[in-house]
């Protein structure tokens, strides 16, 4: 098990990380919360359109979600907590197989973290913001869905962190990066995120990946296994789909019980 001094923890939230983020940025507090609904799947009730779902086949099996939370999809607390439902609903209804997550936005996957949503913020604010993130994130790893992120522009720190939670992950070529870069924003990497870089890359890579906060151009982050595969703009939903056809048509018990033995082990790691 890993030890968390929680004591350092708490006064790096309270003293340290507003202000940290703010200055990445180069903003005041300027968060601006409310964004459109609307979705088309029956079973859907988040409430939200920060998501949208669409199915690809008439068996119902694929599920597109995209996410859309404009402009950089940062993650704000009702976009995490409407994924999290999202993957909940569809894990639990018997004929959804597969799940492909992109973006709405042209060139951006996910900006991460909201940063904006960490000034003037209380200690007890932040914390839960955090986890209502690390749910949705721990709920996508251990989705029975086979899932492939379709990477169709930069995927920062936590919007990387949401494509390592998919099994497999394919990038669109093109002026984009896609990194942790977490140390160089200012937050200490989470031993979860940790966890999870390393049984996407190894121990090797993910501490260089981790360590650096390099960003990676699509074909970088191929070299080091951020992704599995790079191809043009115009093909990444019709490879992505190709990829979770071939996934899904492994036997759903056996994949399944497969998947939570592989990847439940993990989530044992929180800070
Ligand atoms: C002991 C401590 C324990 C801590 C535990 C924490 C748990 C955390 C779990 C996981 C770790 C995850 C961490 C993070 O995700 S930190 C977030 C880091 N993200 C970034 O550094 C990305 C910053 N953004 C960019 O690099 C770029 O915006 C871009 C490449 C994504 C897109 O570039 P571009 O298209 O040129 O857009 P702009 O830069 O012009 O941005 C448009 C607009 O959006 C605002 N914005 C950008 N990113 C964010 C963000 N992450 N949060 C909020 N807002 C963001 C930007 O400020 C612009 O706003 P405007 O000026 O008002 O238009």
């Amino acid at each position: 098990m890993v030890k968390v001094n929680v004591d350092m923890a708490s006064s790096f939230i309270r003293a340290v990380l507003p202000r940290l983020a703010c200055r990445h940025l180069k903003i005041g507090n300027n968060c601006n919360g409310r964004y459109l609904y609307g979705c088309n799947k029956r079973w859907v009730s988040s409430g939200s359109d920060l998501v949208q779902v669409e199915q690809d086949d008439s068996d119902n099996e694929i599920v597109v979600l995209k996410m859309n939370v404009k402009p950089v999809n940062a993650c704000t607390a009702e976009f995490n907590n409407a994924m999290t439902k999202l993957i909940k609903d569809l894990d639990a209804d018997e004929q959804s197989k597969g799940l492909i997550l992109t973006s709405t936005l042209p060139n951006v996957f996910s900006a991460g973290l909201q940063l904006t949503a960490l000034h003037g913020k209380s200690y007890d604010e932040i914390k839960e913001y955090f986890s209502t993130f690390q749910t949705m994130a721990h709920t996508l790893f251990t989705s029975r869905l086979a899932t492939v992120a379709a990477i169709n522009g930069h995927a920062i720190a936590g919007g990387c962190v949401i494509a390592l939670c998919c099994e497999y992950r394919v990038m669109a070529e093109g002026k984009f990066h896609n990194g942790l870069n977490e140390v160089i924003v200012g937050i200490p990497m989470p031993a979860w995120v940790s966890a999870y870089t390393v049984y996407a890359l190894g121990t090797n890579t993910a501490e260089k990946v981790i360590l650096s906060g390099k960003k990676h151009t699509p074909r970088e982050a191929l070299q080091v296994g951020l992704v599995d595969q790079v191809v043009p703009p115009d093909d990444l939903i019709q490879v992505s789909k190709n990829i979770l056809s071939d996934l899904i048509k492994v036997g759903d018990y056996p994949r399944r019980l497969s998947k939570e033995r592989l990847r439940k082990e993990l989530l044992m790691f929180s800070l």
